[in-house]
């Protein structure tokens, strides 16, 4: 998988470094319990005993200096993997298919994208518990060369503790669970009511019930969740911090009147016991994390498998440039192309046998009942969807998987829900020195409406439904791409620019050389076109040269 094989890559490199690092900080951290664990039972220093200022001085210089570059040096590699995945997300989205990035969905989109921040802190995660585990052994080995006995008793009731304390969080996890799933349902209605204000706000009914049946029942539950599931992680780490008591009673009361031990050495195992607490915590707080990194690499997984064709390689120069040996005709030969829907698995939507030649300069008009196959012809045609059988050729040449770019570069398009973007990602000159620009502004009757910011070169995007679409059309036709596809184009425009559109725009750029293939219920303007397909049932049923009104 790729997100693994970068994170091996980065982490790789450095693994030697870093855990030479840690180590020699793990030591010094060993050896700075021993310095206090001697001087507190008055002992004098092997070899140093005249600096011993100096030599704890020296320690937590070295020690302070071990850490900031350790920590400086995850930092960084944090970041750097963070970033690459990201990357390497919005490279794989920029390059998949459309018909895998419908697959996937938005929301898988997003989970990818959040879940590349928790795999980006394995290295970290990996290096404090490897650090943890250093000093746990340190401190476990110190412990028992003191009083192997003791030691023995000591480690004998931690372990216990800390299984105990594991296996009532496993409980708390599976509530967790819970949690999460009715999160998901509640940000669902939330989304329902934020995109449906409108339609809440007309029906009364709707209105109550999404509220009481659904939103509110949906937190009374969430929040019987929240309090049980937080008092028993609460009872929880009161027990975790109180157990630690219980190793402290142990060492105090126990090992002194069981094992006779004396008073100096309980001194040095509580020290010592007291310096066990943090990476305990650490190795603790990792099974969490670990499963998080799990379900992560998982859901990673998935995001990997269902974006699997890749389109092209990235920025390659020859995709960019539009086709310069321009646009004769094309042709669809036998093809077939099937929706396979995972929840409609033996009803899926097909278009059968599609034959069909355009050629350049033509009006072709695609009709058809709602269903029956229009929008999908038109992504097919786009190069959006490819067929699963037969194919489809410009001039004679088919274009490979890899070479999807390349053959969109023939077509503009203008889609039932196209989206205008808040920037101008295409370089347009949206200024009022471009005659082209001011000539399409022109042609579809925007001089009054569109507001041009000099400056920022943007244009006002506080435009009605049917403002937005004759916008759309003027940024397709600036791409100058010798096809234009327009999807109910026309649907929102008023009666009298829709006559306007119909009988005179679509003339004009013919006139100017375009191939014009708009799918429409527009019955009226039938004549406007030089062909006229219907289709049915995902199948061409006619082909008519329309009569001349
Ligand atoms: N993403 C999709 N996944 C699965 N099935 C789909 C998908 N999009 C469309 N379909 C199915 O394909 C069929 C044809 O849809 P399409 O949008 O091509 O029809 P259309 O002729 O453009 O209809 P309309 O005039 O209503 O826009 C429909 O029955 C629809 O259920």
């Amino acid at each position: 998988m790729n997100f693994l094989n970068i994170l091996l890559r980065k982490f790789r490199a450095s693994l030697i470094f870093i855990l030479l690092l840690g180590i020699f900080n793990s030591l010094l951290n060993g050896g700075l319990l021993i310095f206090i664990n001697t001087t507190i039972s008055g002992k004098s220093l092997p070899f140093f005993n005249n600096y011993r200022w100096m030599v704890f001085t020296a320690i937590i210089v070295s020690s302070l200096l071990c850490a900031r570059i350790f920590q400086t040096y995850m930092i960084r590699l944090t970041n750097n993997i963070l970033f690459d995945f990201e990357n390497d997300i919005l490279r794989k989205l920029r390059q998949s298919s459309y018909r895998d990035f419908e697959n996937l969905g938005k929301e898988k989109i997003y989970t990818a994208i959040n879940d590349t921040k928790t795999l980006a802190h394995i290295p970290e995660v990996f290096m404090n518990a490897f650090n943890a585990f250093v000093v746990m052994i340190c401190c476990c080995a110190y412990l028992l060369f003191m009083s192997f006995t003791g030691g023995i008793v000591v480690l004998l009731s931690m372990a216990a503790l800390v299984i105990f304390y594991i296996v009532r969080n496993n409980g708390i996890e599976a509530e967790l669970n819970k949690q999460r799933d009715l999160q998901n349902a509640y940000y669902k209605y939330i989304n329902d009511l934020l995109l449906g204000f409108k339609e809440l706000k007309m029906g009364a009914v709707r209105n109550l019930n999404i509220f009481n049946h659904f939103l509110i029942k949906n937190r009374i539950i969430a929040k019987k969740i929240s309090v049980e599931t937080s008092i028993r992680y609460n009872d929880n780490e009161l027990t975790g911090t109180y157990s630690w008591y219980v190793i402290f009673g142990i060492t105090m009361f126990v090992l002194p009147f069981f094992f006779s031990m004396d008073i100096e050495k309980v001194t040095v195992f509580l020290v010592t016991i007291l310096y066990l607490m943090g990476p305990v915590a650490i190795m603790i707080t990792l099974i969490p994390t670990s499963t998080a990194i799990k379900i992560a690499i998982e859901r990673l997984s998935v995001f990997d498998q269902q974006l699997r064709f890749i389109e092209g390689r990235d920025g390659a120069e020859e995709l960019m440039d539009h086709n310069k040996d321009g646009f004769d005709h094309l042709e669809f030969k036998n093809v077939d192309f099937t929706y396979y829907d995972n929840s409609l698995p033996d009803r899926p939507f097909q278009l059968k046998s599609i034959n069909l030649r355009i050629n350049r300069g033509e009006v072709l008009f695609i009709t058809g009942g709602n269903g029956s196959g229009k929008s999908t012809f038109g992504y097919l045609l786009t190069g959006l969807y490819q067929p699963d059988e037969g194919e489809i050729s410009v001039n004679g040449r088919t274009f490979g998987r890899e070479e999807g770019q390349l053959y969109r570069n023939y077509f503009s398009a203008v889609f039932t829900d196209n989206y205008l973007f808040g920037e101008n990602y295409d370089n347009f000159d949206l200024s009022s020195s471009n005659t082209e620009f001011m000539e399409l502004v022109k042609l579809m009757k925007m001089e009054n409406v569109l507001h041009i910011d000099e400056t920022t070169r943007k244009i006002t995007t506080n435009l009605s439904k049917g403002q937005r679409k004759r916008l759309a059309l003027i940024y397709a036709l600036l791409e100058n791409k010798p096809v234009l596809v327009i999807d109910e184009w026309a649907a929102e425009q008023d009666p009298s620019f829709r006559q306007y559109f119909y009988t005179e725009v679509l003339d004009k750029l013919n006139r100017r050389g375009k191939t014009i293939i708009a799918i429409t219920h527009d019955d009226d303007y039938y004549y406007c076109a030089s062909r006229v397909i219907k289709f049915n049932y995902g199948s061409i049923v006619s082909e008519e040269l329309p009569l001349v009104k």
